[in-house]
C-alpha cells in the first residue's frame, strides 16, 4: 500500500522544529570552521557526477533527523510502489511507470497483471528503425528528397522535454537534420518556423499524449494545410506526418497513416515522458544510439534511487534538502542553475516538471494541506543569471536555494572560456555561503572619508548564509544528461511522498482550458458579451471592437 502519512505529524517533523530553532541562526562558515571533514561529509558520487551538498545549513542531526522523517512517511514503500506499477496516481487510477521506459534492463513489469516491457520494447524498435530511415535518408519525402526539417507540433510535456535534450545534447546532432519545435498557439510560432522549412523535404512530428491539446491540433492542422499547399495529394501526407500519442482514434481521425503512429501509454506522465516515443524528435536528432545512452544514464539513476540507503541516495537527499528550506525556512523558489549554456532550458523543462507535479494544495485524503508544497523553480544558464537576477539572491529579503551545476570539460574548448565560467561557479557559491562581513567591506573602503565609511558598509555588506548544492561532471553527455533529469524527476517523487500529496495528475490546467473553449465563440459571435464579470465582459469587448 502506498503511505499516507501527514508529514507534520511525525516525530521526526517536531525534532526538525525543534532543531530549526537552534540551527536557524547558525552560519555555514563557521560550520566550515569547525569542522575540517565537512565537505567529505556532504558529498556523493554518483557515477561522472559529484553532488556537493556541504554548503547547506545543514549539521549531521539536520542530516540525520531528515533521513528519518523520509523513513517514517515511508518512502521506501512509495518507491517500491511506483517502480512495481501499483496505482500511485490514485485520482486518474494510473500507475506511474516512466522509469518502464527506460528499464534497461528488462526485468518484467507489471501493470494490471500483464509485462509492460514488451510493449516498450516494440516502440524503441520502432523508434530506432524509424530514426535511422530518417537520418540516413532512406526515408523519402514525396518529391523522392531526403528528410532534412523536423518539426515538432506538440506542448508542455510533449514539447518541453525534447526541447531541452535536443539543446543539452546540440554537440551530437546529425549534421543532415535540423529540428524545430512548434508549442504556442500564437501563429507566429508556426508561421516563423515554416518559414526555415521546405514542403518537400520537412517531416511534421505530432506530438501530443491525448491527441486533443487545442494548441496541438491547431497547429497540426495548419502545418497539414501549409504542406497540401504544394504537395497537394493528401495521400503524400503519410510521407510527411507521424503522430506520437496514447490515442490511436484521434490519430486515424486526423489523417495520419496509424502504421505512422508512436504509441505510449496511460501510465506515462506527460512531463516524463520524453523517454517514450515524445524522444522521437531526440532520437532523429542525435540519433538513436545517442538516445539509448540518455536512457542508460536514467536508468542507472532508477537502480539508485532504488536500492541505495537514503543516507547515499542523491535524490532522496535532494529531496529532503528542498524539503528543509521550503518547509522550515519558508524558502519559496529554488533555482537551477546550469553553468553550461547548452542547458539553456533546463530550468524552463522542470518548471513543468516540478511545479505541475508538486503544486497541489490537498493531500492523499482530499484533506487543505497545512504546510508548504511545491516551490516556484526557476532559473537560467550561468552567467547571464549573475548579471540579471543574482542580486537579489546575494542580498535580497528572500532565501533562495539554489542548485549549480556544471560540467568539467566543455565541448568548445576556446581559449580559457570554461576556466573563467567554472571561476564564476565556483566564485558564487563560496560567495553565497561566506557572504562578506562589515570588516571586510571597511578594509576595502581604507582610502574613503570618514563619513563614506560610515554610509556605505551596510550596503556592501553581504550576509551569506545562502544555500547550494554543487553539481560537477565531467561532460553533459547523453548519460550524465538522462541521470541528471531522472535525479530531478525522482526528486520530485521524493518530496511529493513526504508532502502527502498526488504529484502525477494535473486537475490545476483544467478550469483555464474549459473557459477557453467557452470563450472562443464569444470572439467569433456578433455583438457584445455580457456573460462574464465586469472585466472579463471588458476586455472581450474591447478585443472585439479593437480587431475589427
Ligand atoms: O500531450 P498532450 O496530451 O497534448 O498534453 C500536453 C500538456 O497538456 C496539459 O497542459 C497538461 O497539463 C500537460 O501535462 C501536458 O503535457
Amino acid at each position: 500500500m502506498f503511505p499516507n502519512i501527514t508529514p507534520t505529524r511525525t516525530e521526526a517533523w517536531k525534532k526538525l522544529e525543534k532543531h530549526f530553532s537552534e540551527i536557524k541562526q547558525v552560519h555555514m562558515k563557521d560550520l566550515f570552521k569547525e569542522d575540517a571533514e565537512r565537505f567529505n561529509k556532504f558529498n556523493l558520487q554518483f557515477e561522472d557526477i559529484l553532488f556537493d551538498f556541504s554548503k547547506n545549513r545543514i549539521n549531521q542531526e539536520t542530516f540525520d533527523l531528515l533521513i528519518s522523517l523520509a523513513k517514517e512517511t515511508k518512502l521506501q514503500e512509495a518507491i517500491d510502489g511506483m517502480f512495481s506499477g501499483e496505482l500511485i496516481n490514485k485520482t486518474e487510477k494510473r500507475a506511474v511507470l516512466h522509469t518502464a521506459l527506460r528499464n534497461r534492463s528488462n526485468t518484467p513489469i507489471k501493470v494490471d497483471g500483464a509485462d509492460v516491457m514488451p510493449d516498450v520494447n516494440k516502440v524503441l524498435k520502432q523508434i530506432e528503425t524509424f530514426s535511422n530511415a530518417i537520418i540516413s535518408g532512406e526515408w523519402k519525402g514525396y518529391s523522392g528528397k531526403n528528410i532534412t526539417t523536423i518539426v515538432n507540433i506538440g506542448i508542455g510535456g510533449s514539447d518541453l522535454g525534447p526541447v531541452m535534450v535536443t539543446e543539452a545534447l546540440k554537440p551530437y546532432k546529425k549534421e543532415n537534420i535540423d529540428t524545430y519545435f512548434v508549442s504556442n498557439v500564437d501563429a507566429t510560432h508556426i508561421a516563423e518556423t515554416l518559414k526555415k522549412a521546405d514542403p518537400e523535404t520537412t517531416l511534421f512530428m505530432i506530438a501530443s499524449k491525448t491527441f486533443t491539446t487545442q494548441e496541438t491540433m491547431t497547429n497540426a492542422h495548419s502545418a497539414r494545410d501549409w504542406f497540401l499547399e504544394k504537395a497537394k495529394d493528401v495521400d503524400h501526407v503519410k510521407k510527411h506526418f507521424v503522430a506520437i500519442s496514447t490515442n490511436a482514434e484521434a490519430v486515424a481521425e486526423f489523417g495520419i497513416d496509424t502504421q505512422n503512429m508512436f504509441e505510449f501509454w496511460d501510465w506515462v506522465g506527460g512531463r516524463y515522458s520524453l523517454w517514450s516515443a515524445i524522444g522521437l524528435s531526440i532520437a532523429c536528432t542525435i540519433g538513436y544510439k545517442n538516445f539509448e545512452e540518455l536512457l542508460e544514464g536514467a536508468h542507472a539513476m532508477d537502480n539508485h534511487l532504488k536500492s541505495t540507503p537514503f543516507e547515499e541516495n542523491i535524490p532522496v537527499i535532494l529531496g529532503l534538502l528542498g524539503i528543509w528550506y521550503n518547509n522550515f525556512f519558508g524558502a519559496q523558489s529554488n533555482a537551477l542553475l546550469p553553468y553550461d549554456q547548452y542547458m539553456h532550458r533546463f530550468a524552463a523543462y522542470f518548471q513543468q516538471g516540478d511545479m505541475e507535479s508538486n503544486g497541489k494544495s490537498v493531500d492523499r485524503n482530499g484533506e487543505p494541506v497545512d504546510y508548504q508544497t511545491g516551490p516556484i523553480i526557476w532559473g537560467e544558464p550561468g552567467t547571464n543569471g549573475q548579471h540579471a537576477f543574482y542580486q537579489l539572491i546575494h542580498q535580497g529579503t528572500k532565501l533562495i536555494p539554489c542548485d549549480f551545476l556544471a560540467p568539467a570539460i566543455s565541448y568548445n574548448p576556446l581559449g580559457d572560456h570554461h576556466d573563467k565560467l567554472m571561476a564564476n561557479f565556483f566564485a558564487q557559491t563560496e560567495a553565497l555561503m561566506n557572504g562578506k562581513t562589515k570588516e571586510e567591506v571597511l578594509e576595502e573602503l581604507g582610502s574613503l572619508s570618514e563619513e563614506e565609511k560610515a554610509f556605505l558598509p551596510a550596503f556592501k555588506e553581504f550576509s551569506g548564509n545562502r544555500p547550494t548544492n554543487s553539481f560537477l561532471f565531467k561532460q553533459l553527455t547523453p548519460k550524465t544528461l538522462g541521470s541528471l533529469i531522472a535525479m530531478y524527476e525522482h526528486k520530485i517523487f521524493v518530496q511529493g511522498v513526504i508532502w502527502n500529496i498526488f504529484s502525477f495528475d494535473q486537475w490545476g490546467v483544467e478550469l483555464g482550458k474549459q473557459l477557453a473553449k467557452k470563450i472562443l465563440p464569444e470572439l467569433e459571435a456578433e455583438g457584445e458579451v455580457t456573460s462574464h464579470d465586469s472585466s472579463t465582459n471588458g476586455l472581450i469587448n474591447k478585443y472585439k471592437a479593437l480587431k475589427k
